[in-house]
């Protein structure tokens, strides 16, 4: 049995609140295993049927790393023309992503094919797959917070370039690039809000009670 008190509640709180989104990177390399340690937490997240969908893609090889920037430049390009005036001025002012920067890149996709738990939980809501890889992303994001390291999720990619230039099976759907790193500043505030893009609301805004 293992007792949680006080203190480490308290702890727990401020980790939540001190977990940043991280595109700005030292360029100090991570120590040996760091990225391996943190899947391994992950894979104790839920998981729908204990199905563990998660498939974890350490990209290391330079050419691939750099298709995935290439491939990040040309739909963060196609993102900012789609808006206009003040917004695009403001878009184009933002940074979306560490990728030249952090030293770790890791993607994650979803086995959408796998057996692994027999469909339990899955037949009336086979997203639940995704969902479920989702749910060990966040965990990684934590654990990787609680060691001092950032870590920033890209999605201004094309899902299909993705999986080409990693070349993993036909059945893994991409879920997230995340690239991974020692943060150049702490800040208990989201980079968007602080770049007036947007701010946090509170609970009571996402809340009904019925
Ligand atoms: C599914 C998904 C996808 C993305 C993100 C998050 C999630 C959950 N976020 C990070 C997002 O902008 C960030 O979480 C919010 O701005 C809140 O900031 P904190 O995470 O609290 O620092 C993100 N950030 C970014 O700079 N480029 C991106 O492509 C994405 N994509």
């Amino acid at each position: 049995m293992v007792e949680f008190d006080d203190t480490f509640r308290q702890h727990l709180r401020e980790l939540f609140v001190w977990r940043r989104d991280v595109r700005r990177f030292r360029a100090d390399p991570l120590p040996a295993g760091t990225i391996d340690r943190l899947i391994e937490t992950a894979c104790l997240s839920p998981s729908v049927g204990l199905s563990q969908p998660w498939r974890f893609v350490v990209v290391e090889d330079a050419a691939r790393r750099r298709a995935v920037i290439d491939d990040f430049r040309a739909c963060n390009a196609d993102a900012l023309n789609a808006y206009a005036g003040e917004r695009a001025a403001r878009y184009a002012t933002l940074k979306l992503s560490g990728l030249e920067q952090a030293p770790g890149h890791l993607a994650v996709f979803a086995d959408k094919a796998s057996d692994i738990g027999h469909g339990l939980g899955r037949a009336t809501m086979p997203e639940t797959t995704e969902y479920s890889v989702v749910a060990a992303i966040t965990a990684m994001w934590l654990a990787a917070r609680a060691d001092g390291i950032g870590l920033g999720w890209v999605s201004i990619l094309n899902p299909q370039r993705v999986h080409t230039t990693l070349d993993v099976p036909e059945t893994w759907k991409f879920i997230a690039y995340l690239c991974i790193g020692y943060p150049e500043v702490e800040c208990d505030q989201p980079e968007l809000e602080q770049a007036k893009w947007e701010h946090r609301r509170g609970a009571e805004e996402f809340t009904l009670r019925r």
